[in-house]
């Protein structure tokens, strides 16, 4: 427990470190890696710029910082990294430095340690047995026992990031010890077994990379390939390997393969793809894979699990139509990330579909406003109500989550404005109440607006008719009907909601 105003929480530390938001959940992490095989020449497969054009795609997880470290080879890697968005830190310049038949890039939303180009990823050490680069989306559970173990070994530690934690674990010789020179999937599995929770992390060495998923499954990855086409034989030849958080990012000429499996380290060289191993869950836990991928953070066309985001959104509609009916006009949602749920609901209640809302892209990130007015004005400034549907009808205005409550009860006011007769929320996620310590940045448990009012309270507080949330059993068997391979291995995060967390909680916490 606190001991009072000198004792900084862990929420504390995260809140000191990144700058304050009005609304939503903040996004994760996207990590990105692609090498070249050995049926192309180096200077025939862009690394730098697969990896660029990843990261774009990418940008949605994290809009802070971008990295991106190549090698040709040798211990020397090349190394680009800045604040802000990818497209403002490469440019045609410093993008051509980055010379190489590898490479791995990350784009950054800060969790363990501030926002500050010192923290930016990938990290980058140099080890006895040479070069190794680190680009992590998660946040280490047993990040301060971690860093002490790794104090304790005489490593010194440049900042506070869990992400370098992770690079200089990895220089730690397992407790078997090594025959013949450092055996790196040793060394992966050692750090796997000391911190099980949460990662998808890319590592590269001067020739190889290898992709890693924590044994819960809890952060997502997966495998593609770079296809050309072969005039001379008339077949595709496969010319490089890529890893992506999301295969939203696996753009034309690449190709999605597969998911990397939870636990498994996959190494990427030059002469192909291999799994290595998949390192088990600490006593026979459930898997883990965070449900909110699905509820918002991910691309609408990423596929995990064998399904499209979309697909589980659209269910998520469905269900909650089944789950909270009511009689109206037209259905609509807050865009984009409400879409595919309100398309749901609209098929299942037979309501037709309508835009009631256009939304400006341009806006970025709402930050907290000091009165109620500004706050109404940004997102006035983000949403316009299309009032040709909106205008003396009853709606349903669909949101893949509430958060801090601070979006919806302006957006209501907007559709009053725009004349509508009726206004009922439908909320494609049940009741976010508990804070997330696997990469994601929740609000505190006091912030999070499903924890001082009910439905009803909600529903007066914001001005709409009425308000309802999917169940959490809604939810879960939304995500699982389809999944085709269920086997026992099945599960699923869902911590935010229900307060019971895959791996226990964080040494430092204290909410
Ligand atoms: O209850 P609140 O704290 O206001 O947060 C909830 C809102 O935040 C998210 O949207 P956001 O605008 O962040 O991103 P999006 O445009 O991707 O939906 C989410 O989709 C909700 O609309
Ligand atoms: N959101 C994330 O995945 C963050 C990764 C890492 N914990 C960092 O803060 O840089
Ligand atoms: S607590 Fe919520 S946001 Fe965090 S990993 Fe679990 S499901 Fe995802
Ligand atoms: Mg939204």
């Amino acid at each position: 427990m606190s001991t009072g105003a000198q004792k900084k929480t862990y929420f504390d530390k995260r809140k000191e470190a990144r700058g304050k938001v009005s609304s939503g959940l903040t996004h994760e992490c996207g990590v990105f890696g692609a090498i070249s095989s050995s049926a192309s020449e180096p200077g025939n497969f862009e690394v730098a710029q697969l990896i660029l054009v990843g990261l774009e795609a990418l940008q949605h997880r994290g809009q802070e910082s971008g990295g991106i470290v190549t090698s040709e080879g040798s211990n020397h890697f090349h190394i680009q990294k800045g604040m802000g968005l990818v497209r403002n830190i490469f440019n045609g310049d410093n993008i051509k430095n980055l010379v190489g038949h590898l490479g791995i890039g990350h784009t950054r939303y800060s969790t363990s340690a501030a926002s500050e180009s010192v923290n930016c990823q990938p990290f980058v050490v140099h080890s006895m047995h040479g070069s190794l680069a680190v680009a992590h989306n998660g946040e280490l559970v047993n990040c301060a026992s971690l860093r002490k173990k790794v104090l304790d070994r005489g490593v010194g530690l440049s900042t506070h990031s869990d992400s370098e934690l992770i690079s200089q674990a990895l220089c730690l010789i397992p407790p078997e010890g090594e025959v013949d020179g450092p055996d790196w999937p040793a060394r992966i599995k050692h750090l796997m077994h000391l911190a099980p929770l949460s990662y998808s992390a890319v590592i590269m060495l001067k020739d190889r990379i290898y992709a890693v998923r924590d044994p819960y499954g809890n952060r997502p990855l997966c495998l593609g390939k770079f296809v050309t086409f072969d005039e001379s034989t008339g077949k595709d030849v496969d010319d490089g390997w890529i890893v992506s958080s999301e295969s939203c990012a696996f753009l034309n000429p690449m190709q999605y393969m597969r998911e990397i499996l939870p636990g498994e380290i996959v190494e990427m060289s030059r002469e192909g793809v291999k799994s290595i191993s998949v390192v088990a869950r600490p006593e026979n836990k459930s898997l883990a894979f965070c449900i909110f991928e699905y509820v918002y953070f991910a691309r609408p066309n990423s596929v995990f699990e064998g399904q499209e985001v979309y697909t589980v959104r659209l269910r998520c509609g469905e269900q909650l139509a089944i789950e909270h009916p009511v009689e109206a006009d037209v259905v609509g949602s807050v865009p984009e990330s409400g879409n595919a749920a309100a398309h749901g609901f609209s098929r299942q209640s037979k309501i037709p579909f309508g835009e009631l809302l256009t939304k400006n892209t341009y806006v970025g990130r709402t930050f907290i406003q000091p009165s109620n007015r500004l706050r109404q004005l940004n997102v006035a400034l983000k949403f316009s109500p299309i009032s040709t549907n909106v205008m003396g009808k009853r709606v349903i205005l669909i949101d893949d989550s509430i958060v801090r409550g601070n979006t919806i009860g302006q957006i209501i006011k907007l559709l009053r404005k725009a004349g509508a007769k009726e206004v009922h929320i439908r909320v494609a996620s049940p009741p976010l109440r508990y804070p997330c310590y696997m990469g994601i940045n929740i609000p505190t448990k006091k912030e999070l607006i499903a924890n001082s009012l009910d439905c009803k309270e909600l529903a007066k507080e914001v001005g709409a008719d009425s308000l309802q949330y999917l169940s959490v059993d809604g939810l879960v068997t939304a995500v699982q009907r389809d999944i085709k391979d269920k086997g026992n291995d099945l599960g699923h995060c869902t911590a935010c909601l229900t307060g019971v967390y895959p791996g226990g909680v964080p040494e430092d916490l204290d909410w």
